[in-house]
């Protein structure tokens, strides 16, 4: 087994020698990083994104916005991405490759309505097997004509015709992507949008992420409605990404430990900043600044029972601060989450089980009882968030490894780097 690099087969995540106490600085938001580059690139002119997230995810949709027309030069190094506005009249029969990355193929969809040639979008395997049915029908909806390639509801899908826009019906229970998407399209659509929801919203603070991104490049939605208009380019700084955040925030909380993550606040509009409520419920100490928070780890960790259906990213992260805890845990309100990079719910209690702990899945969620994890590889199911949050056990319990550390690729590149700057 090999120790050190994230590109191997395995990785075993030492435990920590003595409790973290410091600063840490995660990369930029990938909600975020991925909405600035959409509205730059349906801008007219000239856009600067700094402190973006540079991972397989914001690839996937440069090179999707690339295919658009427009011109986008990343600076790996600077962490600044410019961004020249397409030019969506000009057309042509393109392929858009969205790779792993929910967000990119949610995003870029509606966008494809907005273009005058053709546009094929597609994915992993992973991806063909997640849903895109609600934001399908919406755009038929809106006039536009698709044609699904693969199984019904799913990657590859052709958009053939654009959309004129006005009123559609979606659903929230299955992913607020399908309308931040149509939101982030919908100035652009002729008769603008207005879209109604048929069933409950998860996720919901991903639409404020949106909304502020668009006005931060001139669009008002209001709600759930656009009016026509145009964006405009602008100079833009990403904040860094609240999910990611989490594992720093868990760790300090698992340890007895203080982590402070800088860029990170009150003042943020991502939901995912709130995973810090929920370690202050099982005792941690929070300190809430407009653009920076610290966790302080107590001397003994308490189970919860919290609904993270709008802030289901970070349930995984839960999951294994739930083990150092004192009593049960139950997270609920998430059973959509078995249809993101995996089955979430399914391959956490797998891998909690698979190290003799005792873990149950439940419709909606799963609960976790405390103990000792044996020495365990676990599997990681192509999820990056597999990885990370399964690392936190490696911090406190000896003989912890995971099976393909690379897949934090999607999001987060150097995270096992950065981990270790807590030792
Ligand atoms: O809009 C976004 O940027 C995201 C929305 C969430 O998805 P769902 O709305 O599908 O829950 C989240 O899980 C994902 O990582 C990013
Ligand atoms: C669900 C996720 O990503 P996406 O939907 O963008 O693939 C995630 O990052 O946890």
């Amino acid at each position: 087994m090999e120790q050190g690099s994230a590109t191997a087969d395995s990785y075993e995540v030492l435990p920590l020698r003595a409790a973290p106490d410091g600063t840490v600085h995660v990369p930029g938001s990938k909600s975020v990083t991925n909405r600035a580059l959409m509205c730059a690139a349906l801008a007219p002119g000239r856009s600067i994104l700094r402190d973006v997230l540079v991972a397989d995810d914001t690839r996937a949709m440069m090179d999707a916005l690339s295919s658009f027309g427009a011109l986008v030069t990343l600076d790996e190094e600077a962490r600044t991405v410019e961004v020249v506005g397409a030019d969506l009249d000009v057309g042509g029969d393109i392929a858009v490759y969205a790779r792993q990355s929910g967000t990119t193929s949610r995003l870029v969809l509606p966008a494809a309505t907005l273009r005058s040639g053709t546009t094929l979008l597609d994915g992993t395997d992973q991806l063909r097997a997640r849903p895109f049915g609600p934001q399908l029908a919406a755009l038929r909806q809106l006039g536009a004509t698709l044609d699904e390639l693969g199984r019904p509801g799913c990657l590859p899908i052709k958009v053939l015709s654009r959309a004129r826009g006005g009123h559609a019906d979606i659903t929230g229970d299955v992913s607020s992507q399908f309308i931040s998407g149509l939101l982030l399209a919908g100035p652009l659509m002729p008769e603008g949008l207005d879209l109604a929801l048929t069933t409950n919203l998860v996720s919901e603070p991903y639409l404020d992420i949106t909304r502020d991104v668009m006005a931060a490049f001139g669009v008002s939605a209001e709600g759930l409605r656009v009016a026509p208009g145009n964006y405009r380019a602008a100079d833009f700084t990403v904040e860094p990404d609240a999910s990611s955040a989490s594992y720093f925030f868990g760790a300090a909380a698992v340890t007895g430990g203080r982590v402070t993550v800088e860029g990170l606040g009150t003042g943020s509009s991502q939901g995912d900043v709130a995973f810090v409520d929920a370690l202050e419920q099982m005792g941690a100490h929070v300190e809430r600044h407009r653009s920076r928070t610290t966790v302080t780890g107590p001397a003994q960790l308490r189970g919860i029972d919290i609904d993270m259906r709008h802030i289901s990213d970070t349930a995984q992260t839960l999951a294994a601060v739930a083990v150092y805890a004192d009593s049960p845990t139950r997270v609920r309100g998430i059973g959509f989450i078995r249809g993101k990079e995996t089955d979430r719910i399914g391959a956490i209690v797998t891998e909690l089980r698979r190290a003799g702990l005792q873990a149950q899945e439940h419709d909606d969620g799963f609960s976790v009882v405390p103990g000792t994890p044996q020495p365990v590889v676990f599997e990681t199911y192509d999820d990056h968030r597999m990885a990370m949050s399964l690392a936190l056990l490696g911090l406190g319990f000896p003989g912890i490894a995971l099976v393909d550390p690379g897949c934090v690729a999607k999001t987060y590149p150097a995270f096992f780097t950065d981990l270790d700057k807590l030792r």
